[in-house]
């Protein structure tokens, strides 16, 4: 089955504050976000399953596919749909024979990386860095729609684009050929999750 989620929410802790990671998830799905991850960089690993299983629990019965981010284990554990890899994180084929039954998401900044995924070991692609953005500091050069463009014309899955994406900048990525569009910002560090989310679905949504 191929995963082609419009709006995907990648989760970050600080961002989403006191409210807490499993709420803003709750408000965000009922705003139309399709695919969640959780993005959790520090901290122990049995705080990052604690937030991963009360996510997942958010997200039971909604149909919303649950990933996490780099820690292929803490998805094993606690019963994630999948996993997404960087460049630097474990490899993609070797995930897939140890976790046949996770899908694989794979980060890709350049037109040649796309080219060399094997589509039997990943399911889709997150390209970017968009624009530049300070929820990731260390991420690759901007690649503006025209390079996302290029990477999702090289790429054999589907690609979500991903990093600096806000309502003010996302019309350009229609017709690029990515499925849909990834935001960390937009949602956890909106006052109102659910509306952020919705405003977000509706844009992209408009014919
Ligand atoms: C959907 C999606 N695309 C790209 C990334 C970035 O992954 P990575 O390059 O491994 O960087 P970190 O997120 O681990 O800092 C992502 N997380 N999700
Ligand atoms: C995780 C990640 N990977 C590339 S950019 C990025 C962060 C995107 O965050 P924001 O939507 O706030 O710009
Ligand atoms: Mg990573």
């Amino acid at each position: 089955m191929s995963f082609t989620p419009s709006l995907y929410l990648v989760t970050d802790t600080a961002l989403c504050g006191d409210r807490g990671v499993a709420e803003v998830v709750r408000a965000a799905v009922a705003g139309g976000v399709d695919a969640v991850q959780v993005r959790a960089k520090h901290g122990p690993d049995r705080d990052r399953l604690a937030l991963v299983v009360a996510v997942r629990d958010v997200l039971a019965g909604t149909g919303v596919p649950l990933f996490v981010n780099d820690a292929v284990d803490v998805a094993l554990v606690a019963g994630a749909d999948g996993v997404h890899l960087g460049q630097s994180d474990l490899p993609a084929e070797q995930v897939r024979r140890i976790a046949p039954g996770l899908l694989v998401g794979l980060s890709v900044s350049t037109v040649e990386q796309a080219q060399r995924v094997d589509p039997a070991v990943v399911d889709y692609l997150g390209v970017g860095p968009v624009r530049d953005t300070a929820t990731k500091p260390d991420a690759a050069a901007a690649l503006g729609a025209e390079g996302v463009r290029a990477v999702v014309a090289a790429s054999p899955v589907p690609c979500v684009a991903i990093g600096g994406i806000h309502p003010d900048n996302l019309d350009p990525l229609r017709g690029t050929g990515i499925t849909g569009f990834c935001v960390v910002s937009e949602i956890c560090a909106a006052d109102d999750p659910r509306r952020a989310a919705r405003a977000l679905r509706n844009q992209w949504d408009r014919a």
